[in-house]
């Protein structure tokens, strides 16, 4: 029988890309409708990561509001429209991907953004081609950290558990990763606390790491 392809599940916003800017305009473009004043980027860093309707709800909060429906509608429809003003990859990016992908891997993104602005940035920053599959935030029943989210994506990939790997930034990657049972890489560079690091199976320090570090976790 064949065997099936490695696989590397990638976490989007703070692995791949550096999408804090375009969360927090879009953010803080709502709250302005309402007279607030903007939240600073580095408040809005935690915020990120459980999707961008509980990101509004954390953004509002810090204001001492709560969004209506009509605001998180609004919101979604305005960070999608945005979604690739001031977002870019982060540093060796693409070089690591097209390594692993010409060494065999398949390539899926795991994201709780909602799929449509996922689809939308990986397309413009040139990666879509690339990937077997993208799981969004709205893409299956369940989100991470939720372990559901990523075997639905290796299963939209054609890929299984025993052969891949999962990378992120954030507790909900490495979390879910280890739910569904794949050895997990801690992006360093992202959004997460370094401590994160200490739950995953390895720590990249860059995306120059990432393929010898799949191939140490999925020899
Ligand atoms: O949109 C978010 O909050 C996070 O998305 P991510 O899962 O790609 O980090």
């Amino acid at each position: 029988m064949q065997p099936m392809a490695k696989c590397l599940v990638l976490d989007l916003d703070g692995t791949i890309t550096d999408s804090l800017p375009d969360i927090a305009g879009a953010l803080n473009r709502s709250l302005a409708r309402y007279s607030q004043d903007p939240l600073p980027m580095e408040q809005v860093r935690p915020m990120v990561g459980d999707g961008l309707m509980v990101l509004y709800q954390r953004g509002y909060a810090a204001r001492g509001m709560v969004p209506t429906d009509e605001d998180m509608a609004l919101g979604l429809a305005d960070y999608t429209a945005h979604s690739t003003e001031g977002t870019y990859l982060y540093p060796g990016a693409l070089e690591a991907l097209r390594a692993l992908k010409a060494a065999g891997w398949q390539l899926a993104v795991c994201t709780n953004k909602p799929e449509e602005p996922a689809r939308i940035l990986l397309d413009h920053v040139g990666l879509l081609p690339l990937l077997d599959a993208v799981g969004g935030g709205d893409s299956f029943p369940v989100k991470k950290p939720d372990p559901d989210h990523i075997r639905f994506t290796l299963e939209a990939a054609g890929a299984t558990v025993a052969e891949s790997v999962m990378i992120g930034d954030h507790h909900n990657d490495v979390a879910a990763g280890k739910g569904a049972g794949l050895p997990t890489i801690f992006a360093s560079w992202g959004y997460g606390p370094r401590e994160v690091g200490a739950e995953a199976d390895a720590v990249a320090e860059s995306f120059a790491d990432v393929p010898a570090l799949c191939e140490t976790l999925r020899p």
